[in-house]
């Protein structure tokens, strides 16, 4: 890909997906299996949605891309009662993630 940012990203974006084995997170969360969501979630977002937007260049820096991780997570938290599977796993995710995505070499100057 020429564009280093994108390159990045699906990089990042494979390191994630693979913290999913369950593949809870692998598309797009459907009120039929999920009774309510839709009224619940304003916001949803799941990894084919932001491989969507990687390939369609939505992201303009790494901090879009790990907001967009971390709605995905708080979106099941808030959903998904404390004790669940996927409140637990959303949890699980949320905390590996973050420590790929933001160690001290890829922290933005200044800390
Ligand atoms: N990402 C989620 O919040 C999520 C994923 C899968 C799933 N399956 C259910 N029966 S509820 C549910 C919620």
């Amino acid at each position: 890909k020429r564009r280093p940012l994108s390159r990045l990203l699906e990089q990042l974006l494979r390191n994630l997906e693979k913290r999913d084995p369950n593949q809870f997170f692998a598309w797009p969360v459907n009120d039929n299996f999920a009774p309510g969501y839709s009224t619940i979630i304003k916001r949803p977002m799941d990894f084919s949605t932001m491989k969507q937007k990687i390939d369609d260049n939505e992201y303009k820096s790494l901090n879009c891309f790990i907001s967009d991780f971390k709605l995905m997570c708080n979106n099941a938290m808030k959903y998904n009662k404390a004790g669940t599977v996927y409140h637990k796993a959303a949890r699980r995710l949320l905390h590996a993630g973050l420590k790929q995505l933001t160690p001290q070499k890829l922290r933005p100057l200044g800390n």
